[in-house]
């Protein structure tokens, strides 16, 4: 059996970066996923943006859905004051597996927290298992379907607290239209379309920034 495109990726890491390097990282998986095979990390036009919103909120707690590789979850870490913590939910044991040993590779792995389940079993346990009051910033990018039931769920799982911001990856390709309509339509969020382009090409893809009111 030969290998996966995620275990490509990780080898790819430890081959090339600067162990202990997170941009090194960052930018081994992005120059590997365009020139070699293509891969759904949220990538390095729309992981700019990612960036300027994390450095703007400066979450002190912060929940990823769907950590795939660990892009995202090493991108968003390097960002992080040394006590701040990211939560990150991944549902696939192989991809959990590859993804804690790129956050490793990374450097980041202590302000890092993989939990290995399904978000909807995770979420609502939260609060007792991890100590958490609300989270300040949320990154969705696990399947599309899911973005808006896991919100509902966090809000009514009271993980949500006047200016929790949530960030969604994908919502033009492969898109969440009933999770923009819920959050462009519901008088709780005030939400707003970042537009950039899918990973490593030029079709259009955003993400979609939305503050809960409370
Ligand atoms: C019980 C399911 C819901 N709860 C969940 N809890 C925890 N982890 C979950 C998860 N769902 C999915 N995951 C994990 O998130 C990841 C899934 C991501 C889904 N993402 C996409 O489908 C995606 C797809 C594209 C894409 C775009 C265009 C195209 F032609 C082909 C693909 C681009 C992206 O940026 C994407 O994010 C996997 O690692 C999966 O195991
Ligand atoms: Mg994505």
């Amino acid at each position: 059996t030969g290998s996966t495109r995620p275990e490509r990726i990780l080898a790819a890491v430890q081959r090339k970066a600067t162990k202990g390097d997170a941009r090194s990282v960052v930018n081994t998986i992005d120059q590997y996923c365009r020139y070699q095979e293509w891969a759904m990390n949220v990538g390095d036009e729309k992981g700019a943006i990612l960036d300027s919103i994390v450095c703007e909120v400066k979450p002190s707690v912060m929940l990823e859905l769907g950590t795939y590789c660990g892009y995202s979850t090493v991108r968003i870490a390097s960002m992080l004051p040394p006590n701040a913590r990211l939560l990150t939910l991944e549902f696939n044991p192989a991809y959990a597996a590859v993804a804690r040993q790129v956050i490793a590779w990374a450097g980041v792995e202590d302000k890092v927290v993989l939990i290995e389940g399904p978000s909807g079993d995770w979420i609502p346990k939260m609060k007792e298992e991890f100590g958490v009051t609300s989270f300040d910033l949320v990154f969705l990018d696990h399947w599309k379907d899911r973005y808006l039931p896991d919100t509902k769920l966090m809000e009514e799982c009271g993980l949500l607290r006047t200016g929790s911001i949530l960030l969604a990856d994908n919502v033009i390709c492969p898109g969440t239209p009933e999770y923009l309509e819920y959050v462009r339509g519901s008088p709780r969020y005030e939400s707003k379309y970042f537009r950039s382009h899918l990973e490593y090409t030029r079709v259009e893809d955003g993400l979609e920034k939305s503050v809960f009111l409370g």
